[in-house]
């Protein structure tokens, strides 16, 4: 029996999985996902110092002539102690005398016979210091585990002196379709033939979302030829077919599955387009088969195979999650079944795309966002609240949240 959308999800979000690590410099892991959590060890800054080029003093000097018993550079390693009416001169990012309450930067100064006078006498204490751990603390966790990387993270990393990452290995996913009528890209075609575009576009969806994909040809509509391509992937953690779950004579992925000891986990969607989407397992490589229409294949990629990925990949988080926006026009839906609808977010409006029949290759070329439209709705009238969710970028939470848009 067919799963709700819900269940489908509890299912993923629930999966466990046992991952994988490797170390990589932290140059070479943007996009990756941490596998430990990350402590301080420095505090940030490590000492007390100045935010401007400049004079630094006694707050309470503010108002008196003052001489400059020193200069301090940054990285100089001077420990200087202010007497009365005396400042430094000092640079951005030095270290500042240890009993200076004030940083005056030169623009705000007047020197006359040698002497510092403050033409700004509106400054707070401690004005233009930056003070020690203000900006990371010691021990404080810096990155979690389960976090995809990205340039910020380098910069909290190599801020630590942290050259190497532990990072969880990328999920290894092996995509193949099925049926007699698809031929490759590469191949030539006959009148009543045509090109398998979702063995090429279920790749390049998981090679956005880095993980490591293979291509190993294609099966022809027979038990034994699905069989074979399906051992030679039993090393991976994921099988990604597309065709061959309908009740078609051809239709013969369900029976290869079997006989390998198939283990289902679902079978059915209460969703449309995608319905007939199966996921399993046989041994430890999980299998999702997507229905062979484009779009149908598409949608339930972006849908449930992404956070199934996201699961695979180590990220915490796995829940897809949504944008509040308007509807651009009014739109009548079919009632029954959750229905998912492509079209195009322009940072307000959402536009649904007007060709988005399941067996289309064209629709989501011209899309950036879905929206999943509960079953008891059949309309939605121009500027009517809605979620979308991103097709071809990755918007995930590390809680639940339910984005179906449902009045
Ligand atoms: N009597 C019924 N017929 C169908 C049902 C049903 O419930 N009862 N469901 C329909 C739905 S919904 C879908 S979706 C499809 C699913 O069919 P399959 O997954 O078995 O896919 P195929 O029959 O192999 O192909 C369907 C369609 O997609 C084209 N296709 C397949 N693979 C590719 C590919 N790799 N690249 C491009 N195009 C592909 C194929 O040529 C067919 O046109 O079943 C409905 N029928
Ligand atoms: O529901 Mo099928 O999966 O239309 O295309």
């Amino acid at each position: 029996m067919a799963l709700n959308v819900k269940e489908v999800l509890t299912i993923l979000t629930n999966l466990e999985i046992k991952h994988k690590y490797e170390i990589f410099p932290i140059e070479e892991s943007i996009n990756r996902i941490c596998a430990e959590n990350i402590l301080s060890t420095i505090a940030l800054p490590k000492f007390n110092n100045s935010a401007m080029d400049g004079y630094a003093l006694r707050y309470e000097d503010i108002n008196s002539e003052l001489s400059i018993c020193e200069t301090i550079f940054a990285g100089d390693n001077k420990n200087v102690k202010l007497k009365d009416n005396e400042c430094t001169k000092i640079m951005t990012g030095a270290k500042i005398p240890e009993n200076a309450t004030l940083i005056v930067p030169k623009e705000e100064c007047i020197i006359k016979d040698e002497k510092i006078i403050i033409s700004n006498k509106n400054l707070k204490k401690y004005s233009h210091i930056r003070f020690i751990g203000e900006d990371i603390g010691l021990n404080q966790v810096l990155i979690e585990e389960g976090t995809l990387l990205n340039s910020s993270h380098i910069t909290l990393l190599s801020s630590q002196g942290i050259s190497h990452i532990k990072l969880y290995k990328k999920p290894k996913i092996v995509v193949f379709a099925s049926g007699e009528e698809l031929k490759l890209h590469y191949e030539k075609i006959e009148d009543y033939q045509i090109y398998n575009s979702n063995t090429p576009t279920l790749i390049a969806k998981c090679k956005e979302l880095d993980c490591e994909v293979h291509f190993i040809g294609q099966a022809k509509d027979s038990v034994k030829s699905l069989q074979n391509l399906i051992n030679n992937s039993l090393d991976s953690d994921l099988i990604i077919t597309s065709g061959g779950v309908s009740v078609g004579d051809a239709d013969f992925t369900n029976e290869a599955f079997k006989g390998l000891g198939f283990k289902e986990i679902f079978k059915g969607i209460e969703i449309k387009p995608g319905k007939p989407t199966i996921f399993g397992k046989i041994e430890k490589t999980f299998i999702l088969n997507l229905p062979g229409n484009p779009l149908a294949s598409s949608l339930i990629f972006e849908l449930f195979g992404k956070t199934l990925i996201q699961k695979l990949l180590g990220e915490k988080s796995i829940y897809q999650n949504y944008i509040n926006a308007k509807i651009g026009i009014d739109l009548k839906i079919k009632k029954g079944r959750i229905t998912i609808i492509p079209g195009l977010f322009d940072g307000e409006y959402f536009y649904p795309e007007e060709k988005r029949l399941p067996g289309m290759v064209s629709t989501l070329s011209k899309c950036n966002a879905m929206i999943v439209v509960d079953k008891d709705l059949s309309k939605l009238e121009k500027n009517s609240k809605i979620k979308i969710l991103p097709l071809n970028w990755k918007f995930f939470s590390k809680e639940y949240k339910d984005f179906i848009t449902y009045e």
